[in-house]
């Protein structure tokens, strides 16, 4: 028999998660019936989006939403051996009975990268990065791009498949580490969004043509003072707002439709899932350009399951550098 462990919701969130809102559970699971995989997650994904969709979409007592790297241990189907490796989205739970639907194979498999990746940038965020820049920044080869959240799971790889597409990338994050590590991996400008006097001169400074494409991970002030930095005709890609993940009264912003209109933008949001039809496609295209060195991965890992809500809390705080996974 085999115990499984997992983190519930146990209070909604109300402003910045806090432990006691999460419980930690145990059951025992049943024996396999015919078409049944036991699965053990190997690594877990923390992400942004589960702090507004717990508000959404969960009850207090649910398992905390999430995906998974999972191995399969025991196995009456035919299609998931022993050993095979998937992409779950069984939520915060160490073993899980699955009966073989809505799971995606891993592909070939690099010795030398972590499985890990298959949560970071050749999966959910990285498909996001591409499909952003691609499909709603429509990047072309000389345009100046700015990606906030810069040095995370989906601004990492926006600011490196925008210099593979020949753009000039601008990153904003909150730490000097942060903005060292943007400058490693191939941002022409980087700063810290935190410190800077003003972000309207930091910005001026870093591109003072304007930006042609802006890739918004954080929504809020900041992303009221790009709009009056935009070049004509720029394009938006409105794929998060964290900054306001956790605001209990939402903010109020200055307007976007003057600067909207006088520079002719586009503005557009996005979730990944729309382009699943060509999720296979974007990944094969993604590990080859992680294979040949074209964009380096960087993840922030922690060791156990019982962190898991304190990696969470964690990512909310910005104290991840790339993908924050959990190891269990
Ligand atoms: N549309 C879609 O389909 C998808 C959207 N997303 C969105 O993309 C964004 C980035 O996600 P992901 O790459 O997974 O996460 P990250 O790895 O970038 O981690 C989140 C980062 O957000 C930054 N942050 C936290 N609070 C604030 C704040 N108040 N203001 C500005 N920055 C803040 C922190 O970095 P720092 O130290 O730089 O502040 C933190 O490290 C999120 O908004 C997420 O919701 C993600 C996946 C799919
Ligand atoms: C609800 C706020 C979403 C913020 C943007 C974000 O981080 C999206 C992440 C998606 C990721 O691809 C995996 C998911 O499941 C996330 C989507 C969750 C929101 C979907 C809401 C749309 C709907 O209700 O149909």
């Amino acid at each position: 028999m085999v115990r499984a462990k997992s983190w519930t919701l146990k209070k909604h969130f109300e402003g910045f998660p806090k432990t006691s809102d999460f419980e930690l559970k145990e059951v025992e699971l049943p024996k396999l019936k015919d078409g049944d995989v036991l699965f053990e997650s190997v690594f877990l994904s923390v992400d942004p989006y589960m702090r507004p969709y717990s508000r959404k979409s969960m009850k207090e007592g649910d398992i905390m939403i999430g995906s998974q790297v999972a191995r399969v241990v025991e196995s009456k189907n035919p299609t998931y051996p022993v050993g095979t490796y998937v992409v779950a989205f069984s939520g915060w739970r160490t073993h899980f009975i699955s009966d073989g639907k809505d799971l995606q194979l891993l592909p070939a498999w690099p010795e030398k990268f972590p499985r890990s990746l298959a949560l970071g940038t050749i999966g959910m965020p990285g498909l996001t990065a591409y499909f952003g820049l691609f499909e709603i920044c429509k990047i072309r080869a000389g345009d100046t791009v700015l990606v906030t959240a810069a040095a995370g799971a989906v601004g990492s790889v926006v600011g490196q498949i925008a210099k593979i597409g020949g753009c000039k990338v601008v990153g904003c994050a909150g730490s000097d580490k942060k903005v060292a590590y943007l400058k490693q991996i191939g941002f022409d400008e980087a700063f810290n969004y935190k410190t800077v006097g003003s972000l309207e001169e930091a910005l001026r400074k870093a591109s003072p043509d304007g930006y042609d494409c802006y890739f918004d991970n954080v929504g809020g002030e900041f992303s009221s003072i790009v709009l009056n930095q935009m070049k004509k005709f720029g394009r938006i890609a409105v794929c998060g707002a964290i900054s306001g993940y956790n605001d209990t009264v939402p903010q109020k912003g200055p307007y976007v439709q003057i600067p909207m209109l006088f520079n002719q933008l586009s503005m557009e949001g996005f979730i990944v899932s729309r382009w699943n039809d060509r999720r296979e496609e974007a990944l094969k295209i993604l590990l080859r350009w992680v294979v040949e060195g074209k964009i380096k991965c960087e993840e922030h890992v922690t060791e156990g399951f019982e962190k898991m809500p304190a990696a969470f809390m964690g990512l909310l705080k910005g104290e991840n550098l790339g993908k924050a996974v959990i190891k269990v």
